[in-house]
């Protein structure tokens, strides 16, 4: 299953210097690059996120997911699997929930009204600081890329075309030694993905060279990787991964993505510095909100590249 010897690169992002233009920005910005060309993922370790906020993240995931259905069911929403999603016969394990622009105080007010009438405080605060305090992972990570891939000139334009989706899940473990699908192997759709994850593993990443490799990461590290999206603006230049998630014995695993996701309406289109002879263009223009609208019917789930049917050159 997975491979046991090759480990994700581990960046750390906690240096106080941590800020443009310094010797340690240049550095961290390297490994970046390296490791997101190599396996588009990679270990972060970031210690802003305070330990208690840590801790309490994974007892507000179980308070939410320990709610009866009805209560769950009350989170819709138009977009695919931003909404509850749970007893899926093909991933029988899985269950989760979007919860759209979390770390803007009043959204994650709204969120919590609807499964909490009478209101929850910790669990909104909860949300919200993580989310917040997350994203300023995301942007870091993202003007090295932007720096990286030499293209400054769009740094504003592709900063301010993102929202942020915080999805939280739960894996039930399948109470046998064998080993159960929890989630599919995908790639994810969006820009950056930061992932947390409590004591029970099950996330897999595939290699380029087609290796799954396990990442077990530790409370302090986050994982990292990058979607479609960003693939696609990068002309290639970066690895969007296949991951999955595979359970086995008993413990349930809780799991917290950032997504960062382009805005609808904002076209994603790679800067024209990135084409050249070497690197023809490799995606039409698309909107990332029909993109997903296609990857949700049933041909774009059948193809192998949902991105490449969907708008390749
Ligand atoms: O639970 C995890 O660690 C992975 C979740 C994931 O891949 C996703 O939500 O796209
Ligand atoms: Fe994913």
């Amino acid at each position: 299953m997975g491979s046991e010897n090759i480990k994700l690169p581990k960046i750390d992002f906690s240096h106080e210097d941590l800020k443009p233009d310094t010797l340690v920005w240049h550095q961290v910005k390297s490994q970046v690059h390296k490791a997101l060309v190599e396996y588009g993922c990679f270990e972060a370790s970031f210690d802003k996120i305070p330990i208690h906020l840590r801790k309490s993240i994974f007892e507000s995931l179980q308070e939410l997911f320990d709610l009866p259905l009805q209560t769950k069911l009350k989170n819709i929403s138009k977009k695919p699997f931003h909404g509850y999603v749970g007893q899926y016969p093909q991933v029988p394990l899985y269950e989760s929930m979007g919860i759209d622009d979390a770390n803007i105080p009043h959204k994650a007010e709204k969120f919590t009204q609807i499964l909490w009438p009478q209101g929850n405080p910790t669990f909104c605060n909860t949300i919200q600081s993580y989310s917040e305090q997350l994203a300023e992972l995301d942007q870091t990570i993202r003007r090295m890329i932007v720096e990286s891939l030499g293209v400054q000139n769009y740094m504003d334009e592709h900063m301010n075309s993102t929202n942020y989706l915080l999805r939280v899940m739960k894996y039930k473990g399948p109470q046998s030694s064998e080993t159960k699908v929890g989630l599919n192997a995908h790639t994810d759709k969006n820009i950056v993905t930061i992932l947390y994850q409590n004591e029970v593993s099950g996330l897999q990443v595939l290699t380029k060279d087609g290796q799954w490799i396990n990442v077990d990461p530790t409370p302090d590290t986050f994982t990292v990787m990058i979607g479609d999206s960003l693939y696609a603006w990068a002309n290639g230049r970066l690895h969007s991964p296949y991951h999955r998630v595979m359970m086995r014995g008993n413990e349930t695993r809780y799991s917290v993505g950032l997504f960062s996701i382009p805005k609808a309406g904002y076209t994603i289109k790679a800067p024209e510095e990135l084409v050249d002879e070497e690197h023809s263009l490799l995606f039409k223009p698309f909107d990332h909100v029909e993109f997903l609208d296609f990857y949700y019917t049933e041909e774009g789930q059948r193809c192998a590249s949902a991105l490449k049917t969907y708008c390749g050159v």
